[in-house]
């Protein structure tokens, strides 16, 4: 193994979280704005093909180096089908938005997305005076009777996804009147705090209350460019890769101004020996030579849970147990994250225990190869890989599924840690 020599720089493609809220808020603003940098995956495409199907125009610069979407000033009109994917912030952002034009809208998706629960949108979309049907077991699919909305007081449940409440809030400029939220048991807060920037950023008028309370004005939004900071949850593979092979990564334009919770990953990398420096240009991750691994301390993930995979995966290489917890509604995603990453590990020979909301992963002598079940989920995939750049003979059952979030992630990973592609070959 090669000890730390200068820092690599990784090629991390845009938050998709600041994309499809970026091309939701530019829906809904009046004129052109321009998204810088986008990233270009399935649950983007997904986005960006269900507006542009409600009658939003966007382009796209050469290479996609920008998009442009043209805003109306208002929701959409004349209602349609909705075709939301596997993109759980299509299924969250989007009916909201909806419920503030007019026509009858149903949105729909992929069995994976069907399987994830809408009830909490849809009990606050009623609360709201919006009429609204879901499929009997709560989710997708999911219709909206829309006919301009009303603000007042709506109370929202945090407790299984915070992106009920990020699509309420994103929605409240565009209702008949000025909208107070509250809300109780929020899961992924920051993901709340990125929606509030960029509703901002967008010119919209909010006051956060210190007691939790959230006023949003309903003056709308204006036009608006912006630049999409790298995925930061993406960037967790690549940091963790640094960590257990001890080399050093660094990720542009990844800073102390970055709006994502998820670069708080890189404090659990911290505390489990590599070397973090932040800076305002960018993270560089340094990991401890022989790309050795602390144990032994527990961790709550809860505010960063699309990062807890990325963890767990490498942590049968540290020297003691670690426990992860907070981590409940990881099992609502694309898969039972939870439930993947135990029945993964014990496939690799690595010993775990896991609770309702936290799971416990032992030291490993010597893990050993196996195929990865990745249960269609891109995190999964992209967790077990970095396992793959210590524990030979690590595969997966379906190295595509990738591309809902980072298509190019087995050639980054190729490039900067091997000579050739990343262990990911089915
Ligand atoms: O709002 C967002 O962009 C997201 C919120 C998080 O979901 P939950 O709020 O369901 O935890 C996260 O897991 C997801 O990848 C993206
Ligand atoms: C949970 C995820 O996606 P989403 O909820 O946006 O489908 C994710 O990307 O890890």
């Amino acid at each position: 193994m090669t000890t730390a020599a200068a820092p690599v720089v990784a090629r991390v493609p845009g938050s998709k979280s600041i994309t499809n809220r970026a091309l939701l808020l530019a829906a809904a603003a009046s004129g052109a704005s321009r998204l810088y940098e986008p990233l270009v995956s399935e649950d983007t495409i997904a986005f960006r093909t269900a507006l542009a199907g409600l009658g939003y125009r966007i382009v796209s610069g050469p290479g996609d180096a920008w998009w442009e979407v043209t805003g109306k000033g208002h929701g959409p009109v004349g209602g349609g089908r909705v075709w939301c994917a596997d993109a759980g912030t299509a299924a969250r952002f989007l009916p909201p938005f909806a419920a503030t034009g007019s026509g009858d809208f149903l949105f729909d998706g992929s069995d994976q997305l069907r399987a994830r629960p809408l009830q909490p949108l849809a009990d606050a979309l009623t609360r709201l005076g919006v009429s609204v049907w879901t499929d009997p077991c709560g989710g997708l699919p999911l219709r909206v009777a829309a006919a301009g909305a009303w603000g007042g007081e709506l109370f929202v449940e945090g407790g299984l996804s915070s992106q009920y409440l990020s699509g309420l809030l994103m929605a409240a400029p565009l209702l008949r009147s000025p909208l107070t939220v509250r809300f109780r048991d929020l899961v992924s807060r920051p993901y709340v705090d990125m929606t509030i920037a960029l509703m901002r950023e967008f010119g919209a008028k909010i006051v956060e209350r210190p007691d939790g309370p959230v006023e949003i004005a309903a003056d709308g939004y204006c036009a608006t460019g912006l630049r999409v900071e790298p995925d930061a949850s993406a960037a967790s593979y690549l940091f963790a890769a640094a960590a257990v092979t001890g080399r050093s990564v660094t990720v542009p334009g990844l800073g102390t101004d970055s709006i994502q919770g998820d670069v708080r990953f890189t404090d659990v990398l911290a505390r489990a020996g590599a070397h973090v420096e932040v800076g305002e240009e960018g993270t560089t991750v340094t990991g401890a030579p022989d790309g050795r691994l602390r144990g032994g301390f527990e961790v709550d993930m809860g505010d960063i849970s699309d990062t807890f995979m990325t963890f767990a995966a490498i942590a049968p290489l540290a020297d003691a147990p670690v426990t992860v917890h907070g981590i409940g509604h990881a099992r609502l995603k694309e898969s039972d994250r939870i439930a993947a990453v135990a029945q993964n590990l014990a496939g690799c020979g690595v010993p775990t225990e896991v609770g309702r909301d936290w799971i416990t992963v032992h030291p490993a002598a010597r893990p050993h190869g196996a195929r990865i079940a990745c249960h269609r989920d891109h995190r999964i995939a992209m967790a077990f890989s970095v396992l793959g750049l210590r524990v030979p003979g690590i595969t997966l059952d379906d190295p595509r599924c990738v591309a809902k979030t980072f298509p190019g992630f087995r050639a980054e990973l190729g490039r900067l840690f091997l000579e050739q592609p990343a262990p990911t070959r089915v």
